[in-house]
């Protein structure tokens, strides 16, 4: 059974990732790439579509922590008996996709459970299972269609009733190390290599990475964390960064809001870039803005706001009917609707971050440019046009006021990469439709009598989002139709200390149900009042947020604090990006 959002940790490959419960179960696996069908899927369904569990028989205590600065999980178990860690990661830097599982005796002795139920598409195809011999080496096999699984391990468990199930003792200092193994169902297995060195090399390069990050943030540990996590979202081959590793778990228990996140938005992976590159590392953007490229390669006129990994347009949502969903929140879908949408925002999101990246000293390419030159004027055709915002709201499209400052965000950054960096451009041409861009969101996106931005044209509601207009630079932090902002979102949008997106109830995202407070605009507001210059109030709320993190460090997309439980799809690079972006406006830099 699916565990509290906030038990899970993730552990990855750059390439993929998996979900690790406090009960030493993997619960959610999709292979090779993120959004390949799950092989473990209890997650969104019930143990018969999944998992992979490790664990002492009986009662235990569980304590977890990374190892350094690594994306390598250890859990430890203490029972009556005895003490073990089980430590689990995906080792990198060599093509393949396994997940290692090594269980220590610390001490005592303890008896342990071992699970491994394998259930392929989405935890409805029951394998075809069989003892294999491998260069002299006894593994399990597990194949259908186009997959094939390998166990190996000290002890093999045994088959029963479509599930393979061993009990076994660990004594002090014994070390029992598990790993499957992920190959093309084609291909005949060989050489199956020895994990170990590949398991050092993999936290080495780990350590390296985190030792670039710097140490004088306010809480420098978490915002590490949160770095790591962003990385174990970027795909390191071909550059693109997903949303999470998840797909539909819920923004409400029970409801229908329930996406697949484990595909690269422009806007997340931007913003994303933007913290990365504001922490130093400048190799993620060069290899984004490739993938950038080679996504959006073609007729500006079709740019989608989500591509997949590897930049394939064709995300269709279909719903997954044979999974019971997690908690009871059906449906369960792949693939992602909001592809189609018009949103924007997210050239500007995109430009914002690409001139981050070129005053980090990113290396220049004059096809990105050529590129932005192209996509800021296909925008000069339609920027007038109503959106779907940045909430991807499935009602009817308006003029979202926060989409309409990112449009301006996206000339002004044009105009500016013409004046400071010297790259050519309709320079001119850029600076009337930014100017007449503000003027337009001042006319009509401003609510005169409550002295606050409004969340459309056509409305007095307000939005989270708004707080970002400081971030970008569309008015100063301190001026007072910024203040009137947040005073507005502050009376009408918190619940419980933190931030709501918009009031649902006003029915302007076509969708049924509530939802719970969104970290990354609970962080905005972090941003937005340290650049307000009231810094007691930002720091305050930042101690308040960072305390919601789980145990290693990770937040989902919403939190219900009524109820202390993380909502939403789970890491969210959202949450983990605004938390970065809320340390350095914190810090003033
Ligand atoms: O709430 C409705 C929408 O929710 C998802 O979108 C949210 O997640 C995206 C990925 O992190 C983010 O870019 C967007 O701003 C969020 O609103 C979902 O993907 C949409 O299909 C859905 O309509």
């Amino acid at each position: 059974m699916a565990l509290p959002i906030e038990d899970y940790a993730l552990i990855g490959d750059l390439r993929t990732a998996a979900l690790v419960g406090r009960n030493g179960s993997i619960d959610w696996l999709c292979l090779p790439r993120f959004d390949s069908p799950a092989c473990l899927a209890g997650l969104v369904g019930s143990d018969e579509n999944g998992h992979w569990q490790l664990h002492p028989e009986g009662d235990y205590e569980t304590s977890r922590r990374y190892l350094g600065g690594s994306a390598v999980l250890e859990t430890t178990f203490t029972t009556a008996t005895g003490v073990v860690t089980l430590t689990d990661l995906m080792p990198r830097g060599d093509q393949r996709a396994d997940v290692v599982r090594s269980v220590t005796g610390v001490r005592g002795t303890v008896r342990m459970h071992h699970r491994w139920v394998i259930r392929f598409d989405y935890g409805k195809v029951r394998p075809w299972v069989r003892r294999q011999t491998i260069g002299g080496e006894q593994v399990i096999s597990a194949i259908a269609g186009p997959d094939q699984l390998l166990l190996r391990g000290p002890r093999l468990p045994r088959a029963t009733d479509h599930r393979h199930e061993d009990t076994f003792d660990v004594t002090e200092g014994e070390e029992l190390v598990f790993s499957t193994t992920w190959l093309p169902s084609h291909v005949e297995p060989h050489d199956l290599g020895d994990l170990r060195d590949r398991i050092r090399a993999t936290v080495e390069a780990d350590e390296a990475w985190a030792g670039r990050c710097p140490d004088d943030l306010p809480h420098a540990d978490v915002v590490l964390r949160s770095l790591l996590t962003l990385r174990l979202l970027t795909h390191e081959v071909t550059g693109g960064i997903v949303a999470a590793p998840t797909t539909s778990l819920p923004e409400d228990f029970g409801g229908e809001r329930n996406w697949d996140y484990r595909f690269c938005w422009l806007r997340d992976a931007a913003l994303t870039l933007t913290s990365l590159v504001r922490a130093g590392y400048v190799d993620e953007a060069t290899l984004w803005r490739s993938w950038l490229l080679r996504s959006v390669a073609g007729d500006p006129e079709d740019l989608q706001i989500m591509y997949a990994v590897d930049g394939a347009r064709r995300l269709p949502e279909r719903t997954l009917d044979h999974l019971t969903g997690y908690e009871q929140s059906r449906p369960v879908r792949i693939g992602n609707a909001a592809v189609d949408q018009h949103q924007s925002d997210v050239l500007g999101e995109v430009m914002v971050a690409l001139e981050h990246a070129r005053d980090a000293g990113a290396d220049s390419d004059s096809n990105a440019w050529a590129l932005q030159v192209a996509l800021v004027e296909n925008l000069a055709e339609k920027w007038q046009e109503p959106d779907n915002g940045l909430w991807e709201i499935r009602g009817k499209p308006q003029h979202f006021t926060h989409s309409r400052a990112m449009v301006w965000a996206a000339f002004d950054r044009a105009v500016r990469a013409v004046e400071k960096s010297g790259l050519e451009g309709p320079v001119e041409r850029w600076r009337q439709i930014r100017d007449a861009v503000h003027e337009e969101i001042l006319a009509h996106g401003f609510d005169h009598e409550r002295g606050t931005f409004t969340q459309h044209y056509d409305t007095t509601e307000v939005d989270a989002s708004l707080l970002v207009l400081p971030q970008i630079g569309f008015l100063p932090g301190d001026d007072p139709r910024i203040l009137g902002t947040i005073k507005a979102i502050e009376e009408d949008l918190i619940r419980d200390g933190l931030v709501l997106r918009y009031r649902t109830q006003s029915g302007v995202d076509g969708l049924s149900g509530d939802e719970h407070p969104f970290l990354a605009c609970s962080f905005w507001l972090v941003s937005a009042y340290a650049l307000a210059g009231r810094r007691d109030q930002a720091h305050a709320l930042f101690d308040r947020l960072v305390g919601l993190v789980n145990d290693v460090g990770l937040l989902s997309e919403e939190y219900d604090a009524a109820n202390g439980r993380m909502v939403g799809n789970f890491p969210q690079a959202f949450s983990h990006l605004a938390l970065v972006q809320a340390a350095f406006d914190l810090a003033g830099r």
